[in-house]
């Protein structure tokens, strides 16, 4: 059986109004980061359908003994926000996974060659075995940022069929450079445009994400 990468667009009405919101250039930045917030929100509900892992186990009621299942407690689940813009996602990731690891990765392009260089970088030297992974980064645009998460993450045994990956919008470049390396993967993202133009910015997009949600 060949893996294909999976990438979701999730038909919800609140994803939809909330990107129609970032999208928009006269949108300030104190709505801009709530409507991030949203997404980062809805689409982590989104992603974690059949990821979370859950046992089953009895509860009493005030009036009998009842099955019950619980978000299984022994599995360690990571959120990585990539510095800056992932950090606008991940207020509304942590109120679905209030309980997960957050592990901090900066990233930022340089804007002339488009490659990404890392400054900060939080990972253990190893991830314990099971660790799901949930990766915060609203725009997915050349792929480099992206891929170079994931290679720290996979350098460190994560395996990338437990990784999701949350974005708003996708470009093709990223999607193709993913599902290339990465085969096993579930992306989940509330749109994905057209292209890119000259300057690696995605088209039409919603500008630049970092900038936006801190008013930079
Ligand atoms: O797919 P790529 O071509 O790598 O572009 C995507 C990256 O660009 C943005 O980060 P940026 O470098 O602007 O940093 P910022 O979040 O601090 O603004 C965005 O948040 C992604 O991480
Ligand atoms: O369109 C883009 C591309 C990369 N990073 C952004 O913030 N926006
Ligand atoms: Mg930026």
């Amino acid at each position: 059986m060949t893996l294909q990468m999976r990438i979701y667009v999730p038909p919800h009405p609140l994803i939809k109004h909330w990107l129609g919101v970032a999208r928009d250039a006269q949108t300030p930045p104190v709505l801009f980061k709530s409507a991030m917030t949203e997404l980062g929100r809805w689409l982590t509900y989104e992603a974690v359908r059949e990821w979370l892992p859950t046992i089953e186990t009895t509860v009493q009621t005030p009036l009998a003994d009842c099955p019950a299942t619980f978000v299984n407690p022994e599995v360690p689940l990571v959120v990585v926000p990539i510095l800056r813009a992932g950090l606008a996602l991940l207020e509304g990731a942590q109120t679905v996974m209030p309980l997960a690891s957050i592990y901090h990765l900066g990233l930022v392009r340089d804007e002339e060659t488009l490659e990404p260089s890392c400054y900060l970088n939080k990972f253990p030297a190893q991830f314990k075995e099971q660790t799901r992974v949930l990766i915060c980064d609203p725009m997915l645009a050349t792929g480099g940022s992206i891929m170079a998460a994931m290679a720290e993450l996979t350098s460190r045994g994560i395996d990338p069929a437990l990784v999701r990956i949350i974005s708003v919008v996708a470009a093709p470049p990223a999607l193709q450079r993913l599902s290339v390396t990465y085969p096993g993967l579930n992306v989940y993202t509330a749109t994905i445009d057209e292209g890119l133009n000259s300057h690696g910015y995605i088209v039409p997009g919603l500008g630049d994400a970092g900038d936006r949600a801190f008013g930079t």
